[in-house]
């Protein structure tokens, strides 16, 4: 079966998710849960690419959104919790490594949908001057023990930003259509206004890598969060329009590895 991403052109999409952990998780019954409503939510592409509307077709699969799914059931929220947290284990020590000098002279950084704080335990280690903070949904950071390292916060990303030097977003934008991108990163603005040396640090993928296996890992995340969320992976002109839209003048793109890239936004 070919399959269509949400705007460019087609991938043999079977052939790359019969290669995929996230079509095949082992590891636990929790990560099964996660696979489970994962394969559920495929299952509906079909319907929804006729008929679907403005819901998604995890919303068409299980009658609610991913967040609200994660709300009501423990299992799914572990098992996502775990995935993303060694995501973030894995790539935070090559982005703080290449990047150094994005972290420099940062006093005080918000993870914004920081889920289990473990991107910025990671930030804390290399940089114990640094005051982190998360910030995420009540079920999430609800029950994270205090480690005197970070700090959690619960909260809607949507409605306010802890102030900071630093707002870090982590795999978050891409899961939002662009209109609530440019909602989440005008809090963000808000956040690091009047802060010295201020910016948005963004850690996501920016479609169009020259590597014909690391572009299609690019479109096959975005069917992921076409089918998961109302969001979807960007091409750098398409996060450029999103910044000026919430009203952020530069910006720079620093590769991390393979299709992740860290975005440095600046007021
Ligand atoms: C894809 S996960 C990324 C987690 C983490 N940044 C990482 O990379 O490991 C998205 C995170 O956004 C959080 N989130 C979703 N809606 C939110 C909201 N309205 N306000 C704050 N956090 C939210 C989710 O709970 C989840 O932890």
């Amino acid at each position: 079966m070919m399959a269509c991403t949400s705007s460019r052109g087609c991938l043999d999409f079977w052939s790359i998710a019969s290669r995929s952990t996230c079509c095949r998780s082992r590891e636990g019954p929790s990560m099964k849960t996660v696979g489970k409503y994962r394969k559920r939510s495929f299952l509906c592409l079909g319907e929804w690419f006729r008929d679907g509307g403005d819901t998604t077709p995890f919303a068409m699969a299980h009658g609610i959104d991913v967040w609200g799914a994660m709300s009501l059931d423990r299992a799914l929220a572990a098992g996502f919790s775990a995935s993303m947290a060694a995501d973030s284990k894995f790539l935070a020590e090559i982005a703080i490594r290449r990047h150094v000098e994005a972290f420099m002279n940062v006093s005080s950084l918000v993870d914004v949908g920081g889920g289990d704080g473990s991107m910025a335990r990671a930030i804390v280690k290399a940089f114990p001057h640094i005051k982190c903070l998360v910030l995420d949904l009540p079920h999430v950071v609800r029950g994270i023990p205090a480690d005197g390292f970070v700090e959690y916060v619960a909260g809607d990303m949507m409605d306010f930003v802890p102030p900071a030097n630093v707002v870090l977003l982590k795999l978050v934008l891409h899961d939002w259509s662009d209109e609530d991108c440019v909602r989440i990163l005008s809090r963000c603005r808000e956040a690091i206004s009047n802060r010295e040396g201020g910016k948005v640090i963004i850690i996501d993928t920016v479609i169009g890598s020259q590597s014909q296996q690391i572009y299609e890992a690019q479109l096959f995340l975005d069917l992921c969060m076409m089918t998961v969320t109302t969001g979807k992976e960007r091409e750098e002109k398409e996060w450029h329009m999103i910044f000026l839209k919430a009203g952020f003048t530069q910006y720079k793109i620093l590769p991390i590895l393979g299709i992740k890239s860290l975005i440095e936004v600046y007021p």
